[in-house]
């Protein structure tokens, strides 16, 4: 340290501590290149067996030994070297083989090196195609990126638009999912995303599916041109149309498995039964009834058949905790089962494919799927939830006798190892019975039942590989029986591609909003009411609702005809003869208001200004008198003024042949409606850019006003200001919501797998270490509610 001057009392506390900060800035500096040179020397032919053989950061690296990382895993050690160096990757490795840390390191370091700042905004963008995945992937970053000062936001919707709004100019790096993510970058003025330097796509062969394509594609427009790309799944392809999408440069193809002899970890041991449709049920209850000590994942096809099979299995008490999780069910809820499945030891969960994958559920051990997948790579990745990171476990799959040559042939042609077991007669049982009888009592049921079964065969109807499904072959009859149902329910089947489009198109794209695995229910906006509808949609008002409802069964009718016709028909006491809508905006209000401007007539009670009443022949003479209608008209148009001072009604019909001219009113109208479309998208894109260009002015003022402090006082602590805010970005990842963070003695947590005794000795908190130093999983659904809601602080 250099030594005291004057002016500087050695004594003075405050001195040391920006001494301190001021050669932690220097040496800061200096490691920045260190690290660079070192990358920029690194072979990416060498072995690199551990992370500590990497030229990382100290963050990163101190991060990765707090979160028990050590050894690299093959994808690792193969795509992170490269990733370092700033190439585009294509990686494809099995389920379980880490992946995620593959991409997470290289966007710390590569944003670390860079010395990113909260200035810089938004550095790395890194997509899943399920809010889940979304989660789990920024559980990751949040352990191994605690030393790092980055911001990091997770954008997966089911929280208001504005709330993450507010923040997101903020982020460094963002874990989202697509939809939510467009959603930002057309209506959020200031996001910006100029800088980008990487873009991450988990599950990339799922986000590049039909379903995601078009967001994805609308995203990627956003982004600029020049930027590291990875692409990461554990069946990833070539598709060379994918890439162009992209536009990667010259990807490095980190493929794990392609020489590998199977496609799916070695530890996994695979099954297939030969099981008749309407023997299903029973042979997976016989099958959970004699593994009640496990922990397992069974698929099935369609979030009603996830219902029917959970109810009614829960209603026949295996003797083993059941769950169930399909996209229907609000995000809370799936949160809190995903966190609870993940916890227990022995447990039963029935999915659909928004589990299938990436979802990284500690020690499972049997993923059984009911419902054959609809093609091999979805098999891959359902099977793929058990024998993770070299842990073992076993995989059947239930084939109907149709799928059997089909289904084969694709596992193969996958390199995918299994072979055919057959179960136990003796302990086979039938719940035939017991289902019959409780649809027969509970109609709930049975109704269920009947539309899981329908949702079922439909799935198989939209199945594309025709080589496997063929809906003829199938004993449906036998199926509806085996749940219990009375005869199967007849089906409507939708024709041609279409639907299989349906049923791959993520809700969230839908034009409804109405989301499975992504994105939220934006309120609808309420339909533009008139006063008048709501009057005639008024009933039990008193006495005279029976007329209302006549004149609103009478709609479109020339109410005043009625009314008279009704005068000559029917001559009841108190009949509305006649009713006249009054302009609540007209100088009329008056007149209405005090009940004299036509003699005699009355204001309805609780209809108030809105309708008088005319209910004898005398009043209704005194409507026809001019000067009393006269109250009534309307008090003249508005007009325009063309050019050359000539007035024009507002909306004036043009001369019929000339429209007829300009072609049909249907191509017009789309013509104008195109017009009008890209009208508004400019100006849209006008006004976004001026807001960017602002705010990036901003940015700059401010990035040069604290280089000129720091010039003039190296002593000063950088201090992030963002919009009047004093905002240290260390506090965006450590502010995130910790499980102990407010209690003095951290509550006792349950141990990872691969953790033993020892850790928790390693856990105890020192003494003047950093709350962040302690960081913890979520353990429950309020920590991981506060997650979602919290991250971007
Ligand atoms: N280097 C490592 N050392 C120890 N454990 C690791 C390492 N890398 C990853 N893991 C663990 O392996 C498990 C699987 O990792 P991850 O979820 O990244 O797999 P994946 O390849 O993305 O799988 P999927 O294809 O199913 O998405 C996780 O529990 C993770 O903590």
């Amino acid at each position: 340290m250099a030594p005291p001057t004057a002016r500087h009392k050695p004594n003075a506390p405050g001195k040391f501590k920006s001494d301190a900060r001021s050669l932690k800035r220097k040496r800061d500096v200096v490691d920045h290149e260190k690290l660079q040179n070192l990358v920029d020397e690194l072979d990416i032919k060498s072995e690199f067996k551990e992370f500590c053989d990497l030229p990382l950061s100290q963050p990163t690296a101190s991060g990765l030994e707090a979160s028990h990382f050590k050894t690299l895993t093959d994808v690792q050690s193969k795509a992170v070297p490269l990733a370092l160096k700033g190439k585009d990757i294509l990686g494809a490795a099995k389920t379980g083989s880490g992946k995620t840390l593959a991409f997470l390191v290289p966007v710390l370091e590569n944003l670390y090196r860079q010395k990113w700042t909260e200035f810089d905004g938004l550095g790395a963008l890194i997509i899943s195609p399920t809010r889940e995945l979304a989660i789990q992937i920024f559980e990751v970053l949040r352990k191994i990126g605690r030393h790092h000062t980055f911001s990091a936001g997770l954008i997966i919707g089911g929280r208001s638009l504005q709330e993450e709004q507010e923040r997101l100019g903020r982020m460094n790096i963002l874990v989202c999912t697509p939809g939510r993510m467009l959603q930002h970058m057309d209506q959020t003025a200031a996001f910006e995303v100029d800088n980008l330097q990487m873009l991450v796509l988990d599950e990339a062969d799922r986000i590049m599916d039909m379903g995601f394509q078009t967001a994805i594609d609308a995203i990627v427009e956003h982004l600029p041109k020049k930027r590291q790309t990875l692409l990461f799944s554990a069946t990833q392809t070539k598709r060379v149309s994918d890439l162009a999408r992209l536009s990667l440069k010259d990807p490095e193809y980190v493929s794990v498995h392609e020489s590998a002899a199977s496609a799916t970890p070695m530890s996994l041991q695979q099954f297939y039964v030969l099981c008749p449709l309407a023997d299903k049920l029973d042979t997976l209850f016989s099958f959970i009834r004699s593994n009640i000590k496990a922990k397992i994942i069974v698929f099935l096809s369609s979030g009603k058949q996830v219902r029917f099979v959970y109810e009614s299995f829960r209603h026949l008490q295996p003797g083993i905790p059941l769950m169930h999780l399909h996209g229907r069910q609000k995000q809370t809820t799936r949160l809190e089962i995903t966190s609870k499945f993940s916890a227990s030891k022995n447990s039963c969960i029935f999915a659909t494919d928004v589990v299938a994958r990436g979802l990284d559920f500690p020690a499972v051990d049997w993923v059984i799927q009911l419902d054959c997948p609809e093609d091999a790579d979805t098999y891959i990745h359902r099977v793929g939830r058990t024998a993770r990171y070299e842990r073992a476990g076993k995989a059947v799959l239930f084939l109907d006798p149709s799928e059997e040559e089909g289904m084969l042939k694709r596992l193969e042609q996958k390199k995918v190892p299994i072979q055919r077991t057959k179960p136990r007669e003796k302990k086979q049982q039938s719940i035939k019975n017991q289902l019959q009888n409780m649809c027969f009592q509970d109609p709930e049921l049975k109704y269920l039942g009947q539309k899981a079964f329908v949702s079922y065969a439909r799935s198989i109807f939209v199945q594309k590989d025709k080589e496997i499904y063929h809906i003829n072959k199938y004993d449906l009859e036998g199926y509806a029986a085996s749940m219990g149902l009375p005869g199967a329910p007849k089906i409507k089947f939708r024709k041609g591609e279409d639907a299989k489009k349906a049923k791959n198109i993520p809700r969230a794209l839908l034009s409804s909003e109405e989301e499975s695995d992504d994105e939220p229910k934006e309120p609808k906006k309420p339909e533009v009411r008139t006063k008048y509808d709501r009057m005639f949609e008024r009933r039990n008002q008193d006495v005279l609702s029976g007329h209302y409802s006549k004149l609103i069964a009478e709609d479109g009718h020339d109410e005043i005809d009625d009314a008279r016709k009704d005068a000559d028909d029917d001559n009841d006491f108190l009949s509305v003869k006649r009713v006249v809508s009054v302009d609540e905006s007209s100088d009329d209000d008056e007149a209405s208001d005090e009940g004299d401007a036509i003699p005699g007539a009355k204001i309805i009670p609780g209809v108030g200004r809105e309708a008088i009443v005319i209910d004898s022949k005398r009043k209704e003479k005194l409507m026809t008198s001019k000067k009393k209608l006269l109250k009534l008209k309307e008090k003249g148009t508005k007009l325009v003024f063309d050019d050359e001072g000539k007035p024009h009604e507002m909306y004036e019909l043009e001369d019929e042949r000339d429209f007829v001219r300009r072609g049909p009113a249907d191509a017009q109208r789309a013509k104008f409606v195109e017009l009008a479309t890209e009208k508004v998208r400019e100006a849209d894109l006008d006004d976004k850019e001026l807001a960017k260009q602002k705010k990036r002015e901003r940015r700059e003022k401010k990035k040069a006003k604290y280089a000129e402090e720091n010039a003039g006082s190296e002593d000063e602590a950088p201090a992030l200001v963002e919009d009047g805010d004093h905002q240290d970005p260390l506090e965006l990842l450590a502010s995130l919501p910790l499980a102990d963070e407010e209690d003095s003695k951290p509550a006792k947590r349950p141990k990872k797998w691969f953790e033993d005794d020892s850790e928790d000795e390693k856990r105890k908190p020192k003494k003047n270490k950093r709350v962040i130093e302690t960081a913890d999983e979520p353990e429950t659904l309020e920590d991981l509610e506060a997650l979602a809601a919290g991250l971007l602080k």
